[in-house]
C-alpha cells in the first residue's frame, strides 16, 4: 500500500482506459488515439460518440445506421414525461436534469438487462435522449411547448432548433457540434471518476450518470462555464476595467472559474479551439463585446498568475453567442459529456474490479468509551 496520501488523488493513476489520453505538459488531448486537432471540425459529434463507445470511428454505412438509432431515440418515455412538471419548479436545471436522468432508467426497454450488450443499447440511448431532456426541461419552465424536432438535423442542430425555437445557421450548428466534440471525453476527471466508482459496484449505467451528473455541476468542474458568463456579464464598465477587476479578484484570494487545470501545464487544446469559435461568432453576429472582455481577461489572469483557460473559459461566451440561456451551459456540458460518461461505464463492466482505495487516518487514536453520563 501506498505510504502518502495524495491530496485530491492529483496524479493517482485510479484507471486503465483505451478512450482518452491527456499529455498535459504539452496540452495534447487524445480519443482514442485521435488527436482532438486533428478531428475537431472535421468528424460530427454522432461520429464521435460512436468512436468513444464502440471504439472506432464509423465507416459511411456504420454512420448511418448509427444516425437512425440516436434520432430513433429522441423520446424520454412516460415516467420521465409525468416527473417534469414537478421539477421544474425548484432548484437548477442540473438539479432537475439530475433526477430526469435517472427516471429515464424506468422506460428504459433494457432496464431490466445489466449484460454488456444492453448497456451499450442504454448508452447510445443516454446520449440521444440528454439533449431532448434538456430542450423539454426548458420549454417547461418557459410555459411554452417545446419546438418540433426535426430528424433531418443531428444532434448538435436539433438542440439548437428545440432549445432557441429558431432553425440554426448551418454554420452555428456546425461551431455547436464541434463543442461537443471538444467536451465528450477527458480522461479521469471528477465527474467519470464518480462513474465509474459507481459502475465498479456492478451498478446499472443510469446510476452511474447520476452520479456523474451531480459531480458535473460543481463550479470547479463542470458549472464552471456558467460561473464564467455571470462573471463576464457582472463586470461593470469598458473592456479597460477587467485589468483592474481580474487584479481585485485574485488579491481578494477569490478563484477565476475557467482558468487552472489540474492536469494540463500548457493551454487546454480545447481553448484553443473554442477561442476561435469565439472569435467566428463575434465576427458573424456583429457583437464582439464577450469575446473582447475574455481576451482581456485571459491576458490579466496569464499576467497576474499565470493560469491558464480552461475549456470552460471560451466555452461560456460561445454558448451565449449561439443563443443558449446561461443556466444551461452545464446541462449542455452534459449533452456532451454523456458520450465519455458512457463509454467508460462500458468500459468498467467489461473488466471489472470493486474501486475502493484507502485513506490515511488522521484522527485521535487510543479514545476509551465513557459512560454518557460522564461526557
Ligand atoms: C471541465 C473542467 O472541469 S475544467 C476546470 C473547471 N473549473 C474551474 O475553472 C474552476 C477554477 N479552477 C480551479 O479551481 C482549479 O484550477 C481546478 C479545480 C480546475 C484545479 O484544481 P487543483 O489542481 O486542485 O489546483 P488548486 O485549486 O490547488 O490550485 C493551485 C494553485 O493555483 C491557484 N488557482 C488555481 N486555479 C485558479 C483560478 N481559477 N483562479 C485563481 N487561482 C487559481 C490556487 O489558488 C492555488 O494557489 P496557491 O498554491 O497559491 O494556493
Ligand atoms: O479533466 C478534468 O479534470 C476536468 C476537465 O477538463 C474535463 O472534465 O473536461
Amino acid at each position: 500500500m501506498a505510504d502518502k496520501s495524495s491530496r485530491g488523488l492529483a496524479d493517482v493513476v485510479a484507471a486503465t482506459t483505451s478512450i482518452s489520453d491527456i499529455d498535459g505538459e504539452e496540452g495534447r488531448l487524445f480519443y482514442r488515439g485521435y488527436d482532438i486537432n486533428d478531428i475537431t471540425g472535421r468528424i460530427s459529434f454522432e461520429e464521435c460518440v460512436h468512436l468513444l463507445q464502440r471504439g472506432d470511428l464509423p465507416t459511411a454505412d456504420e454512420l448511418g445506421a448509427f444516425a437512425n438509432e440516436l434520432t430513433g431515440a429522441r423520446w424520454i418515455g412516460e415516467t420521465t414525461e409525468a416527473l417534469l412538471p414537478h421539477v421544474v419548479r425548484s432548484g437548477t436545471p442540473m438539479e432537475a436534469l439530475r433526477t430526469l436522468v435517472s427516471s429515464l432508467a424506468v422506460d428504459d426497454p433494457d432496464a431490466a438487462d445489466s449484460s454488456v450488450e444492453a448497456d451499450r443499447r442504454k448508452a447510445t440511448r443516454l446520449v440521444a435522449q440528454m439533449p431532448v431532456l434538456v430542450a423539454r426541461y426548458h420549454a417547461d419552465r418557459s410555459g411554452r411547448e417545446v419546438a418540433e424536432g426535426d430528424p433531418s438535423l443531428g444532434i448538435a442542430g436539433n438542440f439548437l432548433l428545440q432549445v432557441t425555437g429558431e432553425r440554426p445557421a448551418d454554420r452555428a450548428a456546425e461551431i455547436f457540434d464541434a463543442c461537443l466534440v471538444l467536451h465528450a471525453d477527458h480522461t479521469m476527471n471528477a465527474s467519470t471518476f464518480t462513474a465509474r466508482v459507481v459502475a465498479a459496484t456492478l451498478s446499472d449505467i443510469h446510476s452511474a450518470i447520476t452520479g456523474a451528473m451531480g459531480a458535473l455541476r460543481g463550479p470547479l468542474h463542470g458549472g464552471a462555464n456558467e460561473a464564467v458568463m455571470k462573471t463576464l456579464s457582472s463586470i461593470e464598465g469598458g473592456v479597460d476595467t477587467v485589468d483592474r477587476f481580474v487584479r481585485d479578484e485574485l488579491s481578494a484570494g477569490r478563484k477565476l472559474m475557467g482558468f487552472g487545470h489540474r492536469v494540463y501545464k500548457a493551454e487546454d487544446p480545447r481553448a484553443t479551439h473554442l477561442r476561435r469559435m469565439s472569435e467566428e461568432l463575434a465576427e458573424l453576429t456583429g457583437n464582439r463585446h464577450y469575446f473582447d472582455f475574455s481576451r482581456r481577461m485571459e491576458k490579466a489572469v496569464f499576467d497576474t498568475k499565470g493560469l491558464y483557460p480552461n475549456v470552460d473559459f471560451y466555452a461560456a461566451s460561445v454558448y451565449h453567442a449561439l443563443g443558449i440561456p446561461t443556466d444551461l451551459f452545464t446541462p449542455v456540458f452534459a449533452i456532451s459529456r454523456m458520450s465519455g460518461w458512457t463509454a467508460h461505464v462500458i468500459e468498467q463492466h467489461e473488466d471489472n474490479r470493486l474501486i475502493r482505495p484507502a485513506s490515511e487516518y488522521t484522527g485521535p487514536v487510543g479514545r476509551r468509551w465513557k459512560d454518557i453520563s460522564e461526557r
